[in-house]
């Protein structure tokens, strides 16, 4: 792994941007670059010219920093201490289905369809921000849908450290060139916004549009609550969770759970039942217990992370954050730093 390789490095700090994925020479190693546009901070201890195969790689700037392997917003600075003390064992991992949308309000499955939130669920999702506003956020994935990027946006106004929230725009080369930030204090005061269609709701296939009240009336609240809570069985033509589990719960494993590893505390916002195949994942229930999962729309879930675990620390159902939470020793910790440099 690049990182592996990065850390085997010493000296001073040689920072590429690399222009494609490829192997580069630095001094006497090979080191595997990111996909286009991340940048890698390897360790060296000259500068110069290094190229591989037919690319050049302008050495941009040379100074000592922590060897890291670093997307354009995917790192807070280490020299940032309030979030610095919370590298260690332990990381925060928050989960909030988004706030109530214009179909949830007319009790109409919406699947993949793309509505945005009521007032209602802008008031959710900043009373979400409320409730999470001690808890360190360094990263954070939505899903492609508006709703659940709303969510996230809006809870992030109520955080307390006010790093601002930079949805990351990486679908092509110019998306990447023009939504470029040149400003390093900047870029440690945002938060990187990772979205993805892997998050997206569970596809309702025949039955998105459809009223949920008239759908059971027409075929049986039986089968109906089959189609919405069983692990495998499909609605017509959609995703059933096991088909949702498949990618939602396989990007969460490969893109969400190296950064916990890595130390990163994360913020998901995404839906019923793409967030329902997580937490079977996380809380390892069976196909049975998955069937009474609920989850109501803007109510965040914190888990911890720690040793490889995950650690659920309870949701907010009382109307104040307090009592809430079981914060552990680290997050009363974070939380204290806040205090002391907000007052
Ligand atoms: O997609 C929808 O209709 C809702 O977001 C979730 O619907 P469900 O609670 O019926 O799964």
């Amino acid at each position: 792994m690049a990182n592996a390789m990065l850390q085997q490095t010493v000296g001073g700090t040689l920072q590429l941007l690399s222009n494609s994925g490829t192997h580069c020479n630095v001094g006497n190693r090979s080191v595997r670059l990111l996909p286009k546009g991340f940048k890698l901070e390897v360790e060296f201890s000259k500068r110069g010219i290094y190229s591989s195969g037919k690319r050049k790689f302008n050495v941009i700037q040379a100074s000592t920093s922590q060897t890291s392997v670093v997307g354009p917003l995917l790192a807070p600075s280490s020299s940032d201490t309030v979030d610095s003390h919370m590298k260690s064992n332990e990381v925060a991992l928050i989960l909030i289905r988004h706030g109530e949308s214009l179909w949830n309000e007319k009790n109409l499955f919406t699947g993949c369809v793309d509505v945005p939130l009521t007032n209602k669920g802008v008031e959710e999702a900043i009373e979400a921000g409320h409730r999470i506003s001690n808890i360190p956020v360094d990263m954070i994935y939505t899903s492609s849908l508006i709703r659940a990027q709303m969510t996230a946006m809006l809870a992030m106004t109520q955080h307390r450290r006010k790093k601002v929230p930079i949805i990351l725009h990486n679908e092509d080369e110019r998306a990447r060139a023009w939504s470029k930030i040149y400003s390093e204090d900047t870029i440690e005061q945002s938060i990187p916004v990772i979205t993805s269609w892997k998050l997206n709701e569970r596809m309702y296939g025949e039955l998105q549009g459809l009223n949920k009240q008239e759908t059971a009336d027409k075929f049986g609240h039986e089968k109906v609550h089959e189609w919405r809570r069983s692990y495998d069985i499909p609605p017509p033509n959609g995703e059933s969770l096991e088909m949702c589990a498949q990618r939602a719960v396989a990007y969460f494993r490969d893109n969400i759970e190296p950064q916990l590893l890595s130390g990163k505390n994360i913020l998901i916002s995404a839906h019923g039942n793409s967030l329902r195949s997580i937490i079977m994942y996380l809380d390892k229930l069976t196909s049975q217990e998955v069937i009474t999962l609920e989850l109501s729309t803007g109510i965040p879930m914190l888990y911890i992370f720690k040793e490889g675990k995950f650690i659920r620390r309870g949701s907010p159902v009382a109307p104040t954050e307090a009592g809430v939470y079981a914060y552990t020793r680290r997050l009363a910790q974070y939380r204290q730093k806040l205090d002391d440099m907000l007052t």
